[in-house]
C-alpha cells in the first residue's frame, strides 16, 4: 500500500467570526498529485496555507509523514516542515539571478553540492541558458519553472501550488499545464495544487477535493467526480448539466417527460418514487428522425462540435453535443433528441447518488 504523505483530519479555520475552514479531511499518498478545486473564497488557499504553517488553525490534526505538525498541543514552523510552496506571484527575489533563486533555500549545502544541484535543477526545468538572468528578463513560464526549480531544491516531503497558472496567457497555460504534469512526474514530488479552473484539475491532479463554502464536498479521480457526483452542487460546477425531474415506473423504467427508458434492476426498489436524471450533453443526442420537441435557445460553436441549448416543454434547459458538421438549426426552431443513458446519474428524492445506470440499457421508447 503507499505510503500516505499527507493528512488533514478534522480541520477547522476562522478568520475573525467567519468560519472559513469547517471540518476538513484529505489524505495524499507518496508521488500523488492532488488538487483543491472551487469557485473564489471557498477557502481554496487558506487550506494550503495551514497546511504550509502559515495560517493558525482552530481545530484539527495536520499529519505530513507521520510526524503531527499542526495540532491542538503542536505547531511546527512553516519552515521545519519541510513543504515548498509555489506562490501564485512565484515571489521570486528580484535582486537574485535564476540560479540565485532555485539555491535560496540550499545555502546551508556546501558550495560544491549547492552548484551541482542547482545545475541539476537548472537543466531539469530547461533554464541552463538562463541561470545569469534576473526574474524581470524572463517569460511568464520561464518564471513558473524558476519557482518550481526554487521550491523543489530542498527535497520538500510535499509541494504547495498556489494557482500556478493564474499569471500565464490562455496558450502558454495550455502549454504549463502539460509541462507542470510532466516536471512533477519527473521528480516524483507529492503535491497538492489550488485552482478553479475545472480543465487544469482535471489535466494534473490524480485526485481533485471540490471545495465549496469552507468544505470538501467530494474527493475523488476527476471521472468519479464527474461522472458520479455526490451531490448537485458538484454536478454543476464541473461542467455543463441539467437535471431532469423523472419518476420510476412500476416495471422499474424511468419515466421522463422524453420518453420511457429502461434501466437496471436496481431501481425497482424505488418503483413510484421521484427521481432526478442528471444529464450531461453527451447523454442527449440529436436525431433528426425523432419528432423536434426541443427548442432552440442558443447554438455555441466549440470547434469540433456545437452545443444546442435547448428548452423542453415543461421548460427545463437541457445542452446537447452535435458534430459542427451536421446542418445547424436555427435559435428559436425545434429540433428532435432522444436520451441515451448509459452514462446518466440517477439520483434519488432525497438527492443521494443511486447508481450509474447500466451500460447494456437502451432507450425503449421515445416520447
Ligand atoms: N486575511 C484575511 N482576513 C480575513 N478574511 C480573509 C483573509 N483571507 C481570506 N479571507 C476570506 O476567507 C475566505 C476564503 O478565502 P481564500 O483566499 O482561502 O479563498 P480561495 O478559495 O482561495 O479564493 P480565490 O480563488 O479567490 O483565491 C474568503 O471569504 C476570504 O474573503
Amino acid at each position: 500500500m503507499s505510503r500516505v504523505v499527507l493528512k488533514v483530519e478534522d480541520l477547522i479555520h476562522r478568520y475573525g467570526s467567519q468560519a472559513t475552514l469547517n471540518q476538513i479531511n484529505l489524505e495524499l499518498t507518496e508521488g500523488m498529485v492532488g488538487c483543491l478545486l472551487g469557485a473564489s473564497g471557498c477557502g481554496k488557499t487558506t487550506l494550503l496555507r495551514c497546511i504550509a504553517g502559515f495560517e493558525p488553525v482552530l481545530g484539527g490534526c495536520i499529519t505530513l509523514n507521520q510526524r503531527i505538525v499542526s495540532s491542538d498541543s503542536r505547531f511546527i514552523p512553516p519552515e521545519k516542515r519541510r513543504i515548498g510552496v509555489v506562490f501564485q506571484d512565484y515571489a521570486l527575489f528580484p535582486h537574485l539571478t535564476v540560479a540565485e533563486n532555485i539555491g535560496f533555500g540550499i545555502r546551508h549545502m556546501s558550495k560544491a553540492d549547492q552548484v551541482e544541484k542547482v545545475d541539476k535543477l537548472l537543466a531539469s526545468v530547461d533554464l541552463t541558458a538562463h541561470a545569469h538572468k534576473y526574474p524581470s528578463e524572463l517569460s511568464g513560464g520561464q518564471q513558473q519553472r524558476v519557482a518550481l526549480a526554487r521550491a523543489l531544491a530542498p527535497e520538500p516531503d510535499l509541494l504547495l501550488l498556489d494557482e500556478p497558472f493564474s499569471n500565464l496567457d490562455s496558450n502558454l497555460r495550455e502549454r504549463m499545464k502539460h509541462e507542470l504534469k510532466t516536471l512533477l512526474e519527473h521528480f516524483g514530488v507529492t503535491a497538492l495544487l489550488v485552482t478553479h479552473n475545472q480543465d487544469e484539475a482535471f489535466d494534473i491532479a490524480d485526485e481533485i477535493g471540490v471545495m465549496s463554502g469552507g468544505k470538501i464536498l467530494q474527493w475523488g479521480s476527476s471521472y468519479d467526480l464527474y461522472h458520479k457526483p455526490q451531490s448537485r452542487e458538484v454536478a454543476s460546477f464541473l461542467g455543463m448539466s441539467a437535471f431532469l425531474p423523472a419518476k420510476v415506473s412500476h416495471d422499474g423504467c424511468v419515466l421522463t417527460e422524453l420518453g420511457e427508458v429502461v434501466c437496471k434492476e436496481d431501481l425497482k426498489t424505488l418503483k413510484g418514487k421521484n427521481i432526478t436524471v442528471l444529464l450531461r450533453p453527451d447523454d442527449i443526442i440529436h436525431d433528426d428522425q425523432i419528432a423536434p420537441i426541443a427548442t432552440v435557445e442558443q447554438v455555441s460553436f466549440r470547434g469540433m462540435f456545437l452545443v444546442y441549448h435547448l428548452r423542453l416543454p415543461s421548460g427545463q434547459l437541457i445542452h446537447c453535443f452535435t458534430s459542427s458538421h451536421h446542418e445547424k438549426h436555427e435559435i428559436g426552431g425545434k429540433i428532435g433528441i432522444r436520451l441515451d443513458m448509459k452514462h446518466a446519474v440517477i439520483l434519488r428524492e432525497d438527492e443521494a447518488l443511486v447508481e450509474q445506470v447500466d451500460e447494456s440499457t437502451m432507450p425503449k421508447r421515445h416520447g
